[in-house]
């Protein structure tokens, strides 16, 4: 067989080599040849500058983009196709030549209570231990339970359970989507409901970027788009991206949708949960991005921006 015609029918999956990132790429590989029969999808598995820095605080090494930038590289060099990521993790800007092109359907964007001893937040004696190094659940955590003890917590899942296990934590919070696509749901002690804590922007969500000019693949890809997702996570976005949210910020965002009405929730916080704005809007989906940029003109209007500065040390 020709190379040329060989090529016609492959697709190469950059992915780092976590079981999560494993997990996505496997996924998007097998709907890809479920729906595309004679279609063949390769992984190309590569090791990221995040992977190596794993054990540094992410605010330390620069955050989100470390864990991107080399599939972006094998994208635009030709040794990839597409890369597989989770939507919270992606930075708002893509380098010239490269885009998000889908977005695939939503699993559970909750926040997931993960204990062995204690069912939920609530049950957790004064002092406990809780694991997490996101400064937006360590926000919500400590606005409702100013008592608890916050402690970092870096590492893929599997690290961050045994952690939990070795009794340095007495609960762990994880996002449930993780947790269920490893097989691990029975983990999950408790689900933490968007009422009591904003998910991140895109949380549980997996996008697919490719470069912007392969026609041949945006079209073989087509099939994973899934409409209701997107508009969700646009909105959750438009409002990070609005807020000027880096890498790792107290911010939450989530969005649901009825119909065609979107509604859209944020939140802004300082990382003690002493200070918390929120804020909804609701509006056409359509006009998800002007949503989210709306909510975030109203979040900033009662003082985020303040709290953002101070958060990223500007103030
Ligand atoms: N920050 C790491 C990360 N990025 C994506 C997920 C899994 C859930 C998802 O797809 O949003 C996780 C783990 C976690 O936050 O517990």
């Amino acid at each position: 067989m020709e190379a040329f015609h060989m090529s016609q029918h492959l697709i190469r999956i950059a992915t780092r080599k976590s079981p999560l990132a494993l997990w996505q790429a496997e996924f998007v590989k097998a709907e890809l040849e479920r729906i595309h029969p004679g279609l063949s999808v390769e992984l190309v598995p590569m090791t990221t500058k995040g992977d190596v820095l794993l054990d540094t605080p992410l605010a330390k090494v620069g955050g989100k983009g470390l864990f991107v930038k080399e599939l972006e590289v094998a994208m635009l060099e030709d040794r990839a196709d597409i890369a597989v990521h989770s939507m919270k993790d992606v930075p708002v800007d893509f380098p010239e030549g490269l885009g998000l092109e889908i977005i695939c359907e939503r699993e559970d964007p909750r926040d997931a209570f993960v204990s062995n001893n204690f069912a939920n937040l609530a049950e957790l004696p004064k002092g406990a231990v809780v694991g997490t190094s996101s400064l937006r659940r360590q926000c919500q955590i400590r606005a409702m339970r100013p008592d608890l003890i916050i402690k970092d917590l870096r590492g893929n899942v599997g690290t961050r359970l045994a952690k939990l296990d070795s009794g340095d934590y007495d609960a762990i919070i994880l996002a449930a989507a993780g947790l269920i696509r490893l097989k691990l749901i029975s983990r999950i002690a408790s689900y933490i409901s968007p009422e009591e804590s904003l998910p991140a922007n895109g949380q549980g969500a997996v996008g697919i970027e490719c470069r912007t000019d392969d026609a041949r693949v945006k079209a073989l890809l087509a099939p994973l788009e899934h409409l209701e997702t997107r508009y969700r996570v646009i909105a959750e976005r438009a409002m990070n991206t609005r807020l000027e949210g880096g890498c790792q910020v107290p911010i939450g965002a989530y969005a649901e949708i009825e119909g065609d009405e979107l509604t859209l929730r944020g939140l802004v916080g300082n990382p003690d949960g002493s200070q918390i704005i929120t804020g909804q809007v609701k509006g056409l989906k359509s006009e998800a991005s002007q949503l989210g940029e709306q909510l975030a003109e109203i979040l900033l209007a009662q003082g985020a921006k303040t709290i953002l500065d101070a958060v990223y040390g500007k103030a």
